[in-house]
């Protein structure tokens, strides 16, 4: 198995406030893990600590091997994309305009052609072909969070030909999604997973996380509350003991948030990494 991110009892302190305290994981090549927990509970600031967004008080992160402060900006660009939580443009760019920034630092080296068709794939991947003249600012929330995980891969496709040792960063990419673009989204993250992308994604949606994760990563008050494959760790005591939430009798085994039936059957095979 390939590690490609790695956090050794990582956490960070503002005065006494710890939103992150000594969280450690290993997320592999080709592995969907995805984060959850409540409102405040440390999720974005545990992205911000694995993507070098925020420096650690204490531990330490490590992207393939590499100390994440030790990696120049450009390298990082074709090891990782980044989809943060909310991405506000300052200048009317076009949406082909915006998904063809992920590629400008990394795919110099390709061809014109073969620019267009990442830029084409990501927006088939992100369902915005439709988009790709319109203005940025003027699309809806949901629509311009479609655009930036568009960018994220497009990002991943041109950085490829320099590394297929890549992590995607999601920070609730589905949150102003609606429901089948919710699953859409999912669907594309989990191909790139499929591809050998390491994937790693905040939700709130627990019925998506375990359709879609390999492992969840529950967060409880800034610590690592349990991780482990979806059964094993949504039990209907962790969604009470975590989330203050009774969940119905059918709940007792196996999965137990009622799947819809729209899920059924959905969770995608994983091939070997
Ligand atoms: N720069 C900061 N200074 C002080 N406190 C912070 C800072 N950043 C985050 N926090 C606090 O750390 C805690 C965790 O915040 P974080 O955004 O990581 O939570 P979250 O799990 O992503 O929540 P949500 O589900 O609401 O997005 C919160 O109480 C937040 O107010």
């Amino acid at each position: 198995m390939t590690i490609l991110l790695e956090a050794d009892d990582v956490g960070v302190a503002y005065g006494r406030h710890k939103p992150v305290d000594g969280v450690s994981l290993a997320l592999a090549r080709g592995e969907l893990m995805v984060v959850v927990g409540p409102n405040g509970a440390g999720k974005t600031t545990l992205m911000k600590l694995l993507t070098g967004e925020v420096a650690p008080t204490g531990g330490a992160v490590r992207l393939d091997g590499e100390a994440l402060g030790a990696i120049p900006a450009w390298r990082l660009a074709s090891q990782r994309a980044v989809m943060a939580q909310a991405s506000r443009l300052a200048f009317p760019f076009t949406v082909a305009e915006v998904v063809r920034i992920g590629i400008d630092s990394v795919g110099r080296a390709l061809t014109r052609g073969a620019r267009e068709r990442i830029i084409g794939e990501a927006l088939a991947a992100a369902d915005i072909g439709h988009l790709a003249a319109r203005s940025y600012q003027t699309l809806s929330g949901g629509e311009q969070q479609r655009v930036q995980f568009a960018r994220t891969f497009a990002q991943l496709r041109a950085g490829r030909t320099s590394t297929d040792r890549q992590v995607l960063f999601l920070d609730e990419p589905v949150a102003n999604l609606d429901l089948s673009h919710q699953i859409a989204l999912m669907e594309s993250a989990a191909r790139l997973a499929r591809e050998g992308v390491a994937v790693i994604a905040v939700l709130h949606d627990l019925n998506l996380a375990a359709t879609f994760a390999d492992r969840i990563l529950v967060m409880s008050g800034g610590r690592l509350h349990a991780l482990g494959a979806p059964a094993e760790v949504i039990t209907r005591a962790r969604v009470r003991d975590v989330f203050g939430v009774d969940l119905c009798r059918e709940a007792e085994s196996g999965l137990p948030v009622v799947l819809p039936q729209h899920y059924a059957g959905m969770r995608p095979e994983r091939g070997a990494a």
